[in-house]
């Protein structure tokens, strides 16, 4: 009989809370519930969300106890894992991190180039409370982060929190192996024994193979040459959003400057940043897509559900992107060794590859936390691309903690998405005034 795990969602106001609440539901039988709590900063967004939890859950497993709150006391104690997915300023600022910069002719991305560095300048206090919080409350519990820009979040929580018992994951290498699979009509990326190595969202995989060892990249690459990775499946899906569909489209561009791997989807905004900015909008960004889709259609149906006062009918569906953090939580609660991709600290893994990266490579995953795969050395090119990145997250860091004007300067200045020491002073200053409810004061 597995034992029951009482888990806390951090972040509970997020437009991801439900479907992730509907996937933890659904999966008790790989990992039973004792109690599920929400926690947010902002009341009133999370109960919203949280109302139409209750539901959820009272209808599909009474047996499982269901709260929210605001109050750090109430949320983080008695718990065995904190799933954090904050965003610091909410879609306000991310619809700025993506706006100043495109007003200057430079990418105006979520976690990439210059928004980047600002969503990083604001998320590095929120989750190291969170972090401070948990290890005050519920010490015993681990933090699975998966709040953005997780490249910088993960180096600062390696920095301000070495000790702490927080794995930092992204879902963007798991929703493109489920492209991989669909491409190669396999029914799930679990079926593929993958090598990947990287910064997050700045990777490449350099190998793919079935169970029987068979080499499935040449499949994987003749498609991309054509598609990208937009599998059949994702080309005939009305919900893709048109963003998306450019992003896996554009994949066949991007793996052109290495024929040996396959890209991430993010490497678009580091080698493309001209055709990036040239098909942007600098009035309508990523942030107003999702404020007018996802958003919306997520806060909507909570309201319908707590109106009628049933979720018999809702409309949310199981977040099966989002089962990577059943396996998460199941390889440290019952000691599984799964294999996953995470965001750790180098340590020589990458042999010629800065020592105290946070890079994203397989690892193994226990009770007693992550043993990283060896990968060995990289090539010149990756490996100077990611000096370039690594550079840019590590002054980022350096800024948030001393202060420093200057440090942040240069982190925009060392950014491939960005043209000139002037032009990052230029978006430097913009930032500064957007953000000056959340950053640091810099001098
Ligand atoms: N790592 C990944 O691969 C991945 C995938 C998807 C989303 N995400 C991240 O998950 C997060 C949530 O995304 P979303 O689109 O649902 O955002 P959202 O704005 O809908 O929800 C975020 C919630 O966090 C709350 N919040 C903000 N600051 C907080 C703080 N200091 N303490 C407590 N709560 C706080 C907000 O009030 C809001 O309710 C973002 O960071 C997003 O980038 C990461
Ligand atoms: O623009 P958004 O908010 O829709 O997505 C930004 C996030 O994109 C990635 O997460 C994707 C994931 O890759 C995909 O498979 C599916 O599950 O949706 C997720 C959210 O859209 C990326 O990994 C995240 O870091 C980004 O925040
Ligand atoms: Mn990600």
């Amino acid at each position: 009989m597995l034992q029951k795990q009482s888990i806390l969602i951090a972040g509970g106001g997020s437009t991801f809370t439900p479907e992730i609440v509907l996937l933890l539901l659904e999966r008790q039988a790989d990992l039973p519930l004792k109690e599920l709590k929400l926690y947010d900063n902002d009341a009133k967004r999370q109960a919203i969300v949280g109302e139409a939890c209750a539901l959820l859950v009272k209808e599909r497993a009474p047996e499982v106890m269901f709260s929210y709150t605001t109050d750090p006391k109430e949320a983080f104690s008695n718990i065995d894992f904190v799933m954090a997915h904050i965003r610091v300023g909410k879609y306000a600022m991310r619809e700025q991190d993506e706006k100043i910069p495109l007003k200057h002719g430079v990418v105006g991305q979520e976690t990439c180039g210059p928004g980047g560095i600002a969503y990083g300048m604001r998320s590095i206090g929120g989750v190291v409370e969170l972090i401070k919080y948990m290890e005050q409350y519920s010490p015993n519990a681990w933090m699975l982060n998966y709040s953005n820009p997780a490249a910088i979040v993960a180096e600062a929580t390696r920095r301000l929190c070495p000790t702490s018992k927080v794995i930092n994951i992204c879902d963007m290498p798991i929703g493109i192996e489920e492209n991989f699979a669909a491409i190669l009509g396999l029914p799930s990326r679990k079926e593929l024994d993958i090598r990947y190595y990287g910064l997050n969202h700045f990777g490449w995989w350099t190998s793919i193979r079935d169970q029987e060892g068979k080499d499935l990249m040449p499949e994987i690459q003749e498609y991309t040459k054509k598609h990208g990775y937009l599998s059949p499946q994702l080309a005939s899906d009305p919900h893709l959003d048109a963003s998306w569909r450019e992003t896996f489209e554009m994949v066949k561009d991007v793996a052109t400057l290495d024929p040996t791997t396959l890209p991430n989807t993010y490497l678009k905004y580091y080698f493309y940043p001209d055709r990036v900015v040239a098909h942007s909008n600098p009035h309508h960004t990523r942030a107003n897509e999702v404020m007018e889709g996802r958003e919306k259609r997520v806060f909507d149906e909570c309201q319908r559900l707590v109106a009628q006062g049933h979720a018999k009918d809702t409309h949310f569906e199981i977040g099966a992107h989002a089962s990577y953090i059943i396996d998460l939580a199941r390889a440290i609660a019952y000691n599984t060794k799964e294999r996953m991709l995470l965001i750790v600290e180098n340590r020589g893994n990458i042999s010629n590859f800065t020592w105290d990266a946070m890079v994203e490579i397989p690892c193994l995953l226990g009770a007693n936390g992550y043993e990283p795969l060896h990968v060995g050395a990289i090539p010149t090119f990756q490996k100077g691309l990611m000096e370039q990145q690594v550079a840019v997250e590590k002054l980022t860091v350096d800024a948030w903690i001393e202060g420093s004007y200057l440090k942040l300067w240069q982190a925009i200045t060392m950014s491939k998405t960005v043209p000139s020491a002037d032009v990052a002073k230029a978006i430097l200053d913009d930032l500064i005034t957007a953000n000056k409810e959340y950053w640091p004061a810099l001098k």
